[in-house]
């Protein structure tokens, strides 16, 4: 694609999906099964899928990998994946975490270890929408239709190192690692349940449905906030210990544009939402770029079709290098055909943590293409040597 024409921001996307919902109906929340099961008792079965529920019986989930179908014999119902986290063999298991079942959503972790000649397995399976409702009712973020704040704006308040000058989009999409299931709330009803709720709770303290996104660099759900981070600007931070596939941003577009219809869009926008894109972030913006197209390219995340979309809270997010980021994200459809953003930990990651996600592969690209030093300190920085050759090349406009 011709990136002179390409309006897509630095936050590339992997496709667009809408992903199917568990299978199975067990009012279990989640199902813990450690299971010591003699070897000759694995069920060989091919690659077939179990699709059905067992006439009520828990299923059998398949492990594509291998083959393997895991014979379910007893089960016991754990609240919550950081209980399965703290229990006692965890660490045996530790290197086959995160595999996930693409069909079912089954998180599982498959036959691990080989003790007195039985295996061990151990499985958790996502199995109760109500659960996933609830998750992603406390991660999602209603729009900022109704903003009546007006701090003054923080914006481009940047610790970050400033490479030359504004950023640019870029075409390449970044891998969709993917992750299960989601069986996202009736988001039309939510953004409205979310608002009353703003409307008479503004204290914050998340018991409830996260706050309103009125000041996007301020918000806060039950799982980050958003805060002054020392790598750049603003960034967020998980404010309790998260582990592996916890959702905790579900986000509707705000609007997506092409370079063509930009400017109709934001016309579009209501007072509050203008104003809250544009105290979002724009890094090194050169006279080449006005305003809103410098915002556009520094936050918009590329939804494909040459489109990118604008998240007041996903843009938030720093980029880390790969072995540093701990969030992915992927775009689904809600059922009124709104995009939305669903963001989820792909580790354990303590409080306090910066939570980030991937712009791109390397320091070379991330200063090439949108103008920025990467200081995530995960990979070997730009000299300035570097930065002199890489701006000598670029033609920004
Ligand atoms: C989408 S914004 C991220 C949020 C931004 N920090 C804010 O204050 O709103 C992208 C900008 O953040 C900065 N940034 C993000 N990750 C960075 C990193 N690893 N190192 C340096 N700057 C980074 C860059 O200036 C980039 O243009």
């Amino acid at each position: 694609m011709d990136k002179d024409n390409d309006y897509s921001g630095p936050l590339d996307s992997p496709s667009s999906t809408t992903s199917s919902s568990s299978y199975f109906s067990s009012e279990d929340s989640e199902i813990f099964l450690d299971e010591v099961t003699p070897f000759d008792s694995i069920s060989q079965c091919g690659n077939e899928r179990e699709d059905t529920t067992n006439d009520g019986e828990l299923p059998v989930p398949v492990f594509e990998d291998h083959g393997y179908a895991i014979p379910v014999l007893t089960a016991s119902s754990v609240s919550s994946r950081s209980e399965i986290s703290s229990l006692s063999n965890d660490s045996m298991f530790a290197s086959a975490v995160g595999l996930k079942d693409p069909v079912s959503g089954l998180n599982f972790v498959k036959r691990c270890d080989n003790i007195d000649g039985l295996a061990h397995f151990k499985l958790t399976l996502n199995a109760d929408r109500k659960l996933e409702e609830q998750q992603a009712r406390e991660a999602f973020v209603p729009l900022p239709d109704d903003m009546v704040k007006d701090p003054e704006p923080a914006r481009n308040d940047y610790g970050g190192k400033c490479g030359s000058t504004a950023s640019k989009a870029s075409t390449e999409g970044r891998s969709d690692s993917g992750y299960g299931t989601s069986t996202g709330p009736d988001l039309a009803v939510e953004e409205q349940r979310n608002k009353d709720d703003h409307d008479h709770d503004h204290d914050h303290d998340h018991d409830g449905p996260p706050s309103s996104p009125d000041m996007p660099e301020q918000f806060s759900n039950k799982y980050f906030e958003v805060r002054k981070s020392e790598l750049a600007g603003y960034g967020a931070f998980a404010r309790l210990d998260l582990t592996y596939g916890q959702k905790i941003l579900v986000e509707p577009e705000l609007f997506h544009a092409d370079s063509v219809s930009l400017y109709d869009e934001f016309d579009m926008l209501s007072d509050g939402s203008k104003k809250a894109f544009k105290r979002m972030a724009a890094h090194c913006p050169t006279s080449g770029f006005d305003e809103v197209t410098s915002i556009f390219r520094t936050n918009s995340f590329n939804v494909g079709g040459g489109q990118a979309g604008i998240f007041l809270v996903a843009a938030r997010f720093n980029h880390a290098c790969a072995n540093r980021n701990n969030v992915s994200y992927k775009f689904n459809d809600d059922k009124n055909g709104k995009r939305r953003i669903t963001f989820e930990t792909t580790k354990h990651i303590p409080a306090g943590t910066e939570l980030t996600i991937t712009y791109g592969s390397c320091p070379e690209e991330l200063y090439s293409q949108w103008g920025f030093v990467c200081m995530c300190g995960g990979c070997k920085p730009l000299s300035d040597e570097d930065v002199a050759r890489l701006a000598s090349g670029i033609n920004w406009n």
